[in-house]
């Protein structure tokens, strides 16, 4: 697992890193990892390193200081660099220097722009971890004009770094040099770091507990249920789908194959359309009724079961039964409407809620916000249960705060029926025995990878994703070391 440190974590591990190091040292690390990766990046957008033309925006603060050292650095190898400083007064005076020093020059502010647009490469230095707000309105301009690739420094400007929210102009950075630990918004806007590199500079004794956390392959790999020697139907783990109705059939259907595809324990469908669910997936065990479904380790309630009293009575009744419930759609408007619902819950029964932003607002009565991270982490602790939350990066967080960061793969999972292909992933995991915070995460992750396998490059359906499920789990598999 990757841990991700909040800015106020990370500052403050900076400082205890600090008071033990001579002064400028981490600077000049930090800086010489962006130097390598600018010229990298030189050598394959512009075709060669000397030669070449840097400019580099600098903000008052430490984050302007890493650009000023990586543009020292730089010119040692025969680049072109200047500095386009938004405070000159409050330029930091040992970067500008060893600029200065290395045949580096500044430029006015009021000739950023021409420079900016002859420029191979920019370096983003105008704000790091204590930035503040929307972007001020002369770092605005300047970024605005940038066309060349763009080298974030530790993260891209105008993008707040604890939620990775915008508000206004912001980088869009072809790669981010970041230092010491992954930030929120490395994982929450992915889109707008690019590729993330990570350069150690020796904070990592001093982080403590992540604040929050993402799954690698490998813990993907180790998690996913595998059928063993003595293995039989049963005891991997029989999952539960009460979806879809007669007249919709189609969540019952993707659902109950998600669960199919996912492992090979039992699958017992239950509600109206289980003729349909059978005749596309034989293996299931399918029945019309949750009432006389039999035993199961965990259940899946709610894509399509519709928000009435009969759909209130599968969602009661799958509540009842002590083993792990994924609600998912209908059921969790059903939560949001009758809150009592939760009554038939035993108090040790795992509930995982999966939302998306306009069912997260039914349920809480407020939308998500920017701080998404915040918002479902005050979903779970309220309703003592897992929430995932959608969106283009997924979010689970678990009543105890801990919180896990699913990285988008594109948008190909914004298409009708993708839900309900992960809840029933997700409630196959649930019956396997992972706990829910794991079971919901690797779903989310496995999801993922499905909808970027299915759609190589162009739009798929979730029937694609659902038939790209076994090639995820053997891609997570494969990249496990
Ligand atoms: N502290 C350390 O040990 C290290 C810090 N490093 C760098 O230092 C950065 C943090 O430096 P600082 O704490 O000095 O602060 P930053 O450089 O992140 O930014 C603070 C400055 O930016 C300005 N600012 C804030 N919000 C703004 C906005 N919305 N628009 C325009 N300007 C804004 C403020 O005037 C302030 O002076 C890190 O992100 C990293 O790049 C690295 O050199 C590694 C070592
Ligand atoms: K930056």
């Amino acid at each position: 697992m990757r841990g991700i440190w909040t800015t106020d974590h990370v500052r403050q591990a900076e400082d205890r890193l600090l008071a033990v190091t001579p002064e400028g040292a981490l600077m000049r690390r930090a800086a010489h990892g962006v130097a390598v990766h600018a010229a990298r990046m030189l050598a394959e957008h512009a075709g060669s390193v000397s030669g070449r033309r840097v400019v580099l925006l600098v903000g008052a603060g430490n984050n302007g200081g890493d650009a000023l050292w990586a543009g020292a650095f730089l010119r040692k190898r025969g680049v072109g660099v200047a500095a386009v400083l938004l405070k000159p007064e409050k330029a930091h005076p040992q970067g500008l220097a060893a600029l200065c020093r290395a045949g580096g020059r500044v430029v006015p502010l009021a000739d950023g722009p021409q420079w900016i647009e002859n420029a191979d490469l920019v370096v983003d230095g105008i704000v790091g971890i204590s930035a503040k707000g929307p972007l001020r309105p002369d770092a605005a301009e300047l970024v605005e004009r940038v066309t060349a690739p763009v080298l974030a420094v530790d993260l891209p400007s105008g993008v707040e770094p604890d939620t990775g929210a915008v508000d206004g102009a912001a980088v869009a950075a072809t790669a981010t040099v970041t230092f010491g630990a992954l930030k929120p918004v490395h994982v929450l806007n992915p889109e707008r770091c690019g590729e993330v590199v990570f350069v150690d500079i020796g904070l990592g004794d001093e982080l403590g507990e992540p604040d929050l956390r993402r799954l690698d392959a490998a813990d993907v790999a180790a998690a996913w249920p595998m059928p063993g020697p003595s293995d039989n139907k049963y005891s991997q783990g029989v999952t539960g789908v009460a979806a879809g109705s007669a007249a919709y059939p189609g969540a019952a259907v993707l659902a109950a194959a998600a669960a199919v595809r996912a492992t090979s324990g039992m699958v017992r469908y239950a509600g109206h359309a289980a003729d349909v669910v059978r005749w596309h997936w034989p293996e299931v065990v399918a029945t019309g009724s949750i009432f006389d479904a039999g035993r199961v380790q965990a259940w899946v309630v709610g894509p399509g079961i519709g928000t009435g009293s009969a759909g209130r009575d599968v969602l009661v009744h799958a509540l009842g039964q002590g083993v792990p419930v994924c609600a998912d759609a209908d059921a969790i408007t059903i939560i949001a409407e009758r809150p009592e619902v939760l009554d038939a819950r035993d108090p040790d029964t795992p509930l995982l809620l999966t939302p998306h932003d306009g069912e997260f607002e039914r349920l809480t009565g407020k939308a998500p916000g920017p701080d998404r991270v915040a918002a479902v982490r005050e979903a779970a602790r309220r309703f003592d249960a897992v929430v995932l939350l959608k969106g283009h990066s997924t979010l689970v967080a678990d009543p105890a705060g801990r919180v896990l960061v699913n990285k988008a793969r594109g948008s190909w999972l914004a298409t009708a029926g993708s839900g309900d292909v992960l809840s029933g992933l997700t409630g196959a995991l649930l019956a396997s025995g992972l706990e829910p915070w794991l079971a919901a995460g690797v779903a989310a992750d496995i999801h993922a990878r499905a909808g970027e396998l299915a759609a190589r490059g162009v739009p798929a359906s979730a029937s694609g994703v659902l038939a790209a499920i076994p090639d995820a789990v053997r891609q997570a598999r494969s990249l496990a070391p």
